[in-house]
């Protein structure tokens, strides 16, 4: 009975288990026990490179994937596979390599788009509260990073279609809510309660069918540029899916870039929405940010130089909001039983995870870790002339990007598995927060308000903690 709660715990207490797990372990892998299956925690740069090195037969991203959100009900009837690739599809090619290559040409567009719709978005968020105009952030980035995503995922036309955009700005919260009821239910209940609450939600429905519609279209497109006839060019995310997998018909394309769609747009709205909060908090870091724009926005708009590696003060506040408030982490699901070179084993269907929350707040990677410091992953020197001189933050040692990936640095996930979307996120990102910051104050109305909660070891905005967007009277 107390074995069964302690699983249970893990629920409403996933955070807390897990940072107690971490401190008590010494750097060994660790179990904590979850209402589905058991959890071994790896922290040790060692134990983490013998996880990127398992065979995805053996340890599978995808299978775990597909237990967090329960395709079958939540992406209208998708069965993914266990097995990385296992159709022949370039997830990196697509993601990684031709979308990220596509940024420089979309930039400025992005851009004016990201500007317009904050100004015609912010209005559905908001309400009068005592000292004026409230908008609830994280519901406020949730639209607009549907927006920003599916203009550059899947072109102007579908970011156009109203009835499109209402649907996928609300299939990442459909998706959580009907994924995490199915798997809280006992597993001889699943496949009732997972048709039922699959039809009380409908985004998925109306993503999957306009989705559709525009591939039967473009395969015919493909079937007439065979017998030589001319038709339009379609630079997205779309295209590139159906290019990459040229024998898939048009529902399996559907499925995967509905996949690619929720990855998308649920780490970059939590972690937006956590940025925004914490440049409110500690508004010392503002003056500096907003020279940065004034001085490189614009040649980055123009080139997509500074999308990632070369940001020198922004891409590094960022990263301290991601650093106290990471998102998602790297998780295994043992498709075939597993054992660590100090002996954990991972029996089948057991979960290896990184605690990335722990890590990031571990004084041993990030001297001082609570301490929020806008310039902690900066190159001092760059600081210095920036800001003249300072008394020291916790600097680190050596100055990195946003987009690092390493055993200190599980924002991203691991080694070869990493998020192929990095450079894009880290791009979106900049946008947003760079039209913020140039076009509005922000202010929080209710400091004290209750900003975050947790569910299992995930950390969420709260919608009601709110924000106050003053426009700003530029001369
Ligand atoms: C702040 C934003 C984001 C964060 C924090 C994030 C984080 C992650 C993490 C932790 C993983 C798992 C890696 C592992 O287990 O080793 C992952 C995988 C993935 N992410 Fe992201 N991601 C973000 C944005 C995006 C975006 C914008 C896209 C697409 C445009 C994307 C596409 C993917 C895909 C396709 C995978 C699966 C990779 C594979 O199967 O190999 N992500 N992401």
């Amino acid at each position: 009975m107390l074995k069964r709660f302690r699983a249970w715990q893990y629920v409403w207490a996933g955070p807390s288990l897990i940072q107690k797990g971490f401190d008590k372990s010494n750097g060994e892998p660790y179990e904590v026990p979850t209402p589905e299956t058991r959890y071994v925690f790896v922290s040790d740069p060692k134990h983490i490179q013998e996880l990127d090195d398992a065979p995805d037969a053996v340890l599978s991203l995808q299978a775990a994937a597909r237990h967090m959100l329960q395709p079958k009900y939540t992406m209208h009837g998708f069965s993914w596979f266990d097995l990385r690739g296992a159709e022949g599809f370039g997830i990196e090619r697509v993601v990684r390599t031709l979308l990220t290559n596509f940024l420089p040409e979309i930039l400025p567009d992005v851009g004016r788009m990201v500007r317009v719709k904050m100004e015609q978005l912010m209005p559905n968020h908001t309400v009068v509260g005592k000292g004026g105009p409230e908008t609830s952030v994280f519901a406020l980035m949730k639209e607009l990073v549907a927006h920003t995503n599916a203009y550059v995922l899947f072109g102007k036309e579908l970011g156009d279609n109203e009835e499109f955009m209402k649907a996928a700005s609300t299939f990442m919260d459909q998706t959580l809510v009907v994924a995490e009821i199915i798997r809280l239910v006992p597993r001889w209940a699943v496949p009732v309660i997972g048709n039922w609450t699959s039809s009380k939600f409908d985004s998925d429905k109306v993503m999957h069918s306009t989705l559709l519609a525009i591939i039967e279209k473009r395969l015919e497109e493909r079937n007439a540029r065979k017998l030589g006839q001319k038709v339009p060019k379609h630079p997205d995310c779309i295209q590139w899916v159906m290019d990459t997998s040229p024998t898939w018909g048009a529902e399996r394309v559907v499925w995967e870039l509905m996949a690619i769609w929720f990855g998308a747009c649920y780490s970059l709205s939590v972690t937006s929405a956590f940025t925004i909060q914490d440049l409110c908090r500690y508004s010392e870091h503002v003056p500096y940010l907003r020279a940065e724009i004034e001085s490189q926005y614009g040649e980055f708009e123009t080139t997509g130089k500074g999308a990632a590696p070369c940001s020198k003060a922004s891409s590094r506040s960022r990263r301290v909001s991601t650093q106290l408030s990471p998102v998602v982490s790297t998780r295994r699901h043992a498709v075939k039983p597993f054992e660590f070179s100090d002996g954990t084993k991972l029996g089948v269907g057991d979960w290896a995870c990184t605690p990335v929350h722990a890590i990031n707040h571990d004084p041993t990677y990030y001297p001082d870790p609570m301490k929020f410091d806008g310039f902690r992953f900066a190159d001092p020197a760059v600081v210095e002339k920036a800001t003249g001189p300072r008394n020291a933050g916790p600097t680190q040692p050596e100055p990195s990007d946003l987009t690092e990936v390493s055993s200190k640095w599980q924002f991203w996930g691991t080694g070869r598995m990493a998020c192929p979307g990095r450079f894009y996120a880290s791009m979106t990102l900049k946008v947003i927060l760079g039209q913020i910051l140039a076009n509005y104050d922000c202010t929080l109305p209710a400091p004290e308000a209750k900003s975050l909660l947790t569910w299992r070891s995930t950390f969420f905005p709260r919608e009601s903690f709110k924000v106050t967007f003053s426009p700003r009277i530029t001369i």
